[in-house]
């Protein structure tokens, strides 16, 4: 089933092409838009809800023509923008029901689901209180809810977790799957962090310059390789315990890739193999045991978002090829994706 569907679809400012032919259908589930700032996220969003005419191309939301049925589409799509757009002066309640009720829901309907709406995203007292004296992390929930109360079946969230300190994004992640898994909603959500998306969603799309770079499944970008890094401590014996493990594991038949993980932390000391099967782990075990030498680590490799990536970019050059490096060292400087495990 798909949810999400364009063709060839193009957005064209006087200087500036923000989508560019861009081809993806979406099905359930919660996906990630990923690209750095201006790549076009926004902009597709837009076109999604009907709001923007696109300058070519197609597309369609739950079965709906974006060109022809904005208004249905709206009716059935929760939109959490990215900018400050709450109003300082009411509570987080008045605006919800407020929300709710230009949705098409009767007055007593309004407020029991703002209620139960503001307690799923973690408001409580504090709903009664002018939204101007809240923090970020409080009024990006109002903006969840506002996009919730209606019981869409699709919302997108544009940059949810902007402005959020670790915490507050961990949170702001954790309630963004259980919109899905609590619902049954789908969602869209955006980011320039390719980090957050790997951990929320069941699908990744990558943008760059408005164009299409990649969508797969989290599970295919993170695919468990078949590969274990393994690190030992030195001894008196041997002094340089991975270059004799290295010697002996070869003898014993067991592959070795390149001698170092080039750039990850730990470089040098740690010896990437070949996982053949359960009986790898037997072997490794047993030739540390004999060297006498200490285990400090047996694991397997995952791929991480970022690290695919830059792969991708390193073997293509792709536009703006700054920006996306730009991203990455913003991922990398985060931790997301090199924590080695
Ligand atoms: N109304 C507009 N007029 C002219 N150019 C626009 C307009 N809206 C967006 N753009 C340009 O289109 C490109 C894509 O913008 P868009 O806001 O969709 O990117 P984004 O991926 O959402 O990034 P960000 O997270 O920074 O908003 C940018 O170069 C932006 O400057």
């Amino acid at each position: 089933m798909t949810v999400i569907a364009t063709e060839s679809l193009s957005k064209r400012f006087p200087r500036v092409t923000a989508l560019d032919r861009l081809s993806v259908d979406i099905g359930p589930g919660v996906t990630g838009l990923v690209g750095a700032n201006g790549a076009g996220k926004s902009t597709l969003i837009k076109i999604l809800l009907g709001l923007s005419p696109a300058t070519e191309g197609r597309a369609q939301v739950l079965g709906l023509d974006v060109a022809t049925h904005g208004g249905d589409i709206r009716e059935r799509v929760g939109y959490m923008p990215e900018h400050d757009c709450l109003p300082p002066d009411v509570s987080a309640t008045e605006f919800v029901v407020h929300m709710a009720r230009m949705s098409g829901l009767p007055p007593t309907a309004a407020r029991e689901r703002t209620a139960d709406t503001l307690r799923h995203v973690g408001l409580y007292e504090e709903r009664y209180r002018p939204i101007g004296g809240y923090s970020t992390g409080m009024k990006q929930r109002v903006k969840l809810a506002q996009a919730l109360v209606h019981d869409p079946q699709l919302v997108f969230l544009d940059e949810p977790t902007n402005g959020l300190d670790p915490v507050g994004r961990d949170e702001m992640l954790g309630l963004i799957r259980r919109v899905h898994t609590d619902f049954g909603i789908s969602v869209l959500v955006t980011s320039h962090l390719l980090g957050e998306l790997e951990r929320t969603c069941d699908h990744v799309v990558v943008i760059d310059g408005g164009a299409l770079l990649r969508s797969s499944s989290t599970s295919d970008f993170t695919q468990t390789m078949a590969t274990l890094a393994v690190e030992v401590t030195d001894t008196d014996e041997h002094p340089d315990g991975t270059a004799v493990l290295r010697a002996r594991l070869q003898e014993r038949g067991i592959t070795l890739h390149a001698r170092v993980e080039d750039g990850l932390p730990g470089a040098g000391h740690v010896l990437l193999l070949e996982a053949a099967g359960e009986e790898t782990y037997d072997v490794v075990r047993d030739t540390v045991a004999e060297l006498g030498l200490g285990l400090v680590r047996m694991e397997q490799r995952r791929h991480h978002i970022a690290e695919v990536f830059r792969t991708d970019e390193q073997q293509q050059p792709v536009p703006r090829q700054a920006q996306n490096q730009a991203l990455l060292k913003t991922a990398a400087e985060r931790g997301d994706g090199r924590d080695g495990s």
